[in-house]
């Protein structure tokens, strides 16, 4: 065992209790309550998941197993010359909880580079598809067809599943699936917009840096990636593409076929797509102001004409949140800390975006959360770097939201969580509780609508 699973052993096996002792003595403990309007509208803020990968309040933004995004990247030991950690280091916090010592990541960047190649047939498979498919169909299916590797399914099908160790194969899975996927992410990067110009793993670099390597980029982008990868890794659970993987790996399912789901969703427009989505935005909106500075004036137009064409605004509101994200605000003040950077045009546009949308947004009234979230502010980085293919910057998402899934994947088996199946209703169901003023919970037989009359 590596040292990251032998801690990673000793972490779950002194929290099963805990799970034990809150499902047995306190499992009728009511924690929340459902409306109407949250089964009809997205089962917002209905309490219903439990990890402790990270936690999102509503003002403050997200928190890595407790630490705030300046706390985490001030916490974890640094990348060799950088102000940023490697993501393996980022890793083995997600999953344990712990700051690594040095050595502890040494181990882990070890670890993957046994784990990083990706099998030539998954390059031959992408080769297959259309070269305009969209790159997060490639990434989503290059995952899917490293299933056959499933070390997790290869157990389960040998009939050697056993519930308390199942999560070891789950681990060695998402390990895989987290070493591997910026290496298949950079083949589709060069396949999709360098002519197949492949360039192969440099073995002495951490994951970021060997990814901004793989792309042609350039020194200073190794951090934007560790940056990037670290920022995009989770949101808590109830966020579509760790949702999607949850449930999708509650059924047992593997890491693969749960991971390829999971990307399924972040391919969504009011989702991790919105990051190329306000690119698109922005470069549209440059092209009409033809040379012109963008001033408050024509900003607010723009986003007016956006929303009288019954449009979202991308890159701002936010399910959960209700203040600016930290995310954005952590990549922003990378923008003003970076010479070049801090003075270039679309950063400046998308800044004066960030001083007037809110206010437009909260004028057209719709909108619980008008301020921005991270997809606001990824692109104008990319696009300053040279990587300026914005339909692939939702596989950058990717690559970072792997490591949260993953992590979540791993304790969802340690811990053995149930499989996902909540209840659905009929309308006319909601409708007899409206009129009734609530569901009588004392009654277990709920009203059924009427058999059709042959
Ligand atoms: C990584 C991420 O996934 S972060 C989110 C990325 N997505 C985006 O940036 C897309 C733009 N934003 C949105 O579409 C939404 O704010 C979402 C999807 C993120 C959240 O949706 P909800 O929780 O339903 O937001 P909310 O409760 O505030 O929505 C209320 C109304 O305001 C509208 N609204 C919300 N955000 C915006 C926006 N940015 N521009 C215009 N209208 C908006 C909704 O469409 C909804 O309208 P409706 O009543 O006509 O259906
Ligand atoms: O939390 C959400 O619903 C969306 C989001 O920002 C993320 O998944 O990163």
């Amino acid at each position: 065992m590596t040292q990251l699973k032998d801690r990673l052993k000793e972490k779950i096996e002194a929290h099963r209790p805990r799970i034990a002792r809150l499902t047995k003595e306190f499992g009728s403990v009511i924690i929340d309550k459902v409306d109407i309007a949250q089964c009809i509208g997205g089962a917002r803020d209905i309490r219903c998941l439990v990890t402790d990968i990270s936690y999102l309040d509503p003002q403050e933004g997200i928190r890595f197993r407790g630490k705030t995004i300046p706390e985490t990247f001030e916490a974890l030991p640094k990348a060799a010359g950088s102000e940023y950690p490697t993501v393996e280091s980022f890793w083995y916090f997600l999953l344990t909880g712990e700051v690594p010592t040095p050595e502890q990541v040494q181990d882990v960047e070890t670890e993957f580079k046994t784990r990083q190649q990706v099998p030539e047939y998954v390059f031959q498979a992408l080769r297959a598809l259309p070269l305009d498919s969209h790159p997060m169909v490639m990434l989503s299916s290059g995952i899917l067809a490293m299933q056959r590797d499933s070390k997790f399914a290869a157990v389960y099908s040998s009939g050697k599943f056993n519930k308390m160790t199942a999560w070891e194969h789950v681990y060695e899975d998402a390990s895989d699936i987290v070493a591997r996927i910026p290496v298949l992410a950079a083949f589709i990067y060069n396949l999709k917009y360098r002519g197949d110009k492949q360039i192969p793993i440099d073995p002495k670099l951490d994951l970021g840096a060997n990814f901004a390597h793989m792309i042609g980029q350039s020194e200073q982008y190794k951090d934007v990636a560790r940056m990037y990868f670290i920022l995009h890794s989770d949101h808590e659970s109830g966020n579509v593409s760790a949702h999607t993987t949850h449930l999708v790996h509650s059924a047992l399912s593997d890491p693969y076929y749960a991971y390829a789901a999971g990307l399924n969703g972040l391919a969504g427009p009011l989702h991790g797509l919105a990051n190329q989505e306000v690119l698109g935005w922005i470069l549209e909106f440059q092209k009409k102001l033809n040379g012109a500075e963008p001033t408050k004036e024509n900003v607010t137009a723009a986003l007016w004409e956006t929303l009288n064409a019954g449009q979202v605004v991308p890159g701002y509101g936010h399910a959960v949140l209700r203040k600016t994200d930290p995310r954005y605000m952590a990549q922003r003040e990378f923008c003003l800390k970076t010479e070049g950077l801090k003075d270039d045009k679309l950063f400046k546009l998308v800044s004066m975006i960030f001083e007037t949308a809110p206010g437009v947004l909260t004028e057209h009234g719709k909108t619980k959360n008008p301020w921005p979230n991270v997809d606001a502010q990824s692109g104008v980085i990319q696009w300053y770097y040279g990587l300026k293919e914005w339909d692939f910057y939702t596989v950058l998402f990717g690559v970072g939201r792997a490591l949260g899934c993953m992590a979540n994947v791993t304790w969802d088996r340690g811990l053995g969580y149930a499989i996902e199946r909540p209840k659905s209703v009929t309308t006319e169901m909601l409708e007899t509780w409206a009129a009734a003023g609530g569901r009588d919970t004392n009654t277990t037989a709920a009203p059924h609508p009427p058999t059709p009359k042959a």
